[in-house]
């Protein structure tokens, strides 16, 4: 077994830097997030001989996509795209893998590999201690039985794989508590069964909002999508093929700008001119916006043929709620039934890892930690936001998915190789 913490191996060891804190030394990296980027990040270094510890705060692998995504979501680009290191998916897995498909996945993944996160077991404080450099996390460790325990693990690296979608962002807005319909964030939405026949509406139209607006729909809700600012919004296949591999392949003989421009033009020819509906197109082009601030292009899979028919209503932006629904920016008013926010996550990696905190530094004393930003993603665009200093490293912050998290972790697991092989 490569992945387990020595504590539940040989007893825990006491560091001397924290005497009043039990803490247990991890005899490979400690990584923080049993998502895709922690296990590809375990799976890596197991094939090269170096055990690792994951923490998850949540009950299992996988939390967002077991618990915070909607029933209907499946993967947006073709499974070759959304593979991690070392195992392919099941060949019975369709081009376009369910959530359920890619969850069993995820667990044949951590199976095969022998990874055994500790559950339950939150990041809570992190810190890079100059006396002994060395990583102490602090995690908040919830027993089976209820009982909940401050831990401390040691160990000289630590690998942040807690995600860019860590905490849904739900924007404060005017008028909330006067809305007396359900707010929900679509982490929270499953299906609409509850809404048949109900006015809904869903603010931001990101991959999120357009499609649960298709759900909703589907179970004979009226949806209104508000948008705030342009999208790009591309078929999820054109010319027969996913438009993201069309995208891959171009990219290998043009720039992509002219890539931007093809891809732009056939949506064009194929759903029509999505500005004439509500849904501007940014100026930038879809990839390099996607390359330049994370922003995904809308894969659409049908909420705009529904948008064309009338059957999902844009509105524009929200300027507050009301008692019965929502004001917008163009200064009509409607009455909705529920509200739900698909206005996208956002990493947590400030509230925990305290060297880049600038409070805690300030308190402390501590240097700059020049590697994240304050909105908790690194300062350093792909492909060079994986490794920051003193055994610090970094997976799944790319702004480019599943692709661009399985890239960091071999790169993470090589460079700990190389000095796990020094030491
Ligand atoms: C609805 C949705 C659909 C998506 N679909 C695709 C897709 O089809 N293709 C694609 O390439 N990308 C997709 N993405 C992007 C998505 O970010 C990745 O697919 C993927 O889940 C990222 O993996 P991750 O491990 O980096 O982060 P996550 O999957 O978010 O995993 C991070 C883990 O860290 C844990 N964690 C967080 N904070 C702490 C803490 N303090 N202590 C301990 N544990 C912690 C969380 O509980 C979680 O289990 C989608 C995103 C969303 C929201
Ligand atoms: N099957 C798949 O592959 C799926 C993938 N995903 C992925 O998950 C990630 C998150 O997607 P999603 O949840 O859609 O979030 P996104 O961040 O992609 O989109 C958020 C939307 O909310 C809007 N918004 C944000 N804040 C506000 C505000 N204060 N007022 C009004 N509007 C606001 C944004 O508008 P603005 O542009 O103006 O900021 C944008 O339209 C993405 O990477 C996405 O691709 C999601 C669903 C399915
Ligand atoms: O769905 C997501 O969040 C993704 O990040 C997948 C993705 C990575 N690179 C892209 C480029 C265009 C569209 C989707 C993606």
């Amino acid at each position: 077994m490569t992945n387990a913490a020595s504590d539940e191996d040989g007893g825990p060891e006491t560091s001397p830097a924290h005497p009043t804190l039990s803490a247990t030394v991890i005899p490979g990296p400690i990584i923080v997030g049993a998502g895709p980027s922690g296990l590809a990040t375990a799976a890596s270094l197991h094939l090269l001989s170096i055990p690792s510890v994951i923490i998850e705060r949540s009950d299992g692998i996988a939390h967002l996509w077991r618990h915070q995504s909607y029933d209907r979501l499946s993967l947006h680009l073709p499974k070759q795209f959304c593979e991690l290191p070392h195992l392919h998916f099941p060949s019975h897995h369709p081009n376009y893998p369910s959530k359920s498909d890619f969850v069993s996945y995820l667990v044949s993944y951590a199976h095969h590999f022998g990874l055994r996160p500790l559950f339950q077991c939150a990041a809570t404080a992190a810190r890079f201690d100059e006396t002994d450099s060395l990583w102490h996390v602090a995690a908040a460790r919830r027993w089976p039985e209820g009982r909940e325990q401050v831990v401390e693990f040691v160990s000289p690296w630590l690998v942040v794989a807690t995600g860019e979608n860590a905490e849904p962002v739900v924007p404060e807005m005017k008028g909330r508590e006067a809305f007396k319909g359900g707010v929900l964030h679509s982490s929270e939405y499953k299906n609409g069964v509850d809404c048949k026949g109900k006015r809904v509406l869903v603010v931001g139209c990101g991959n999120s909002g357009m499609e649960m607006c298709l759900d909703l729909c589907e179970y004979g809700a009226m949806p209104f999508l508000s948008v705030r600012s342009g999208v790009h919004v591309l078929p999820r296949e054109l010319l027969g093929i996913s438009t993201f591999r069309l995208a891959m392949k171009l990219l290998k003989w043009l720039p992509v700008r002219l890539v931007d421009k093809i891809l732009v033009l056939l949506a064009r020819m194929v759903i029509g001119d999505t500005g004439k509906y509500g849904l501007k197109r940014p100026k930038i082009g879809p990839l390099e916006l996607k390359n330049a601030t994370g922003k995904t292009p809308v894969l659409d899979v049908g909420a705009f043929n529904l948008i064309k028919k009338g059957s999902i209503k844009i509105v524009s932006e929200v300027e507050s709620l009301t008692r019965n629904g929502a004001k917008f920016a163009d200064g009509r008013e409607m009455a909705f039934d529920s509200v739900i926010f698909a206005t996208g996550y956002r990493s947590n990696v400030a509230h925990w890892l305290k060297a880049n905190n600038k409070k805690f530094r300030l308190l402390h004393s501590l240097q700059d930690c020049d590697f994240f930003s304050d909105d908790g993603k690194p300062k350093y665009p792909f492909p060079n936001g994986w490794k920051g200093e003193n055994g610090l490293y970094c997976v799944g912050f790319t702004g480019r998915g599943l692709l661009g998290a399985s890239i960091d972790a071999e790169k993470v697991a090589l460079d700990i190789a190389d000095r796990w092989k020094n030491l």
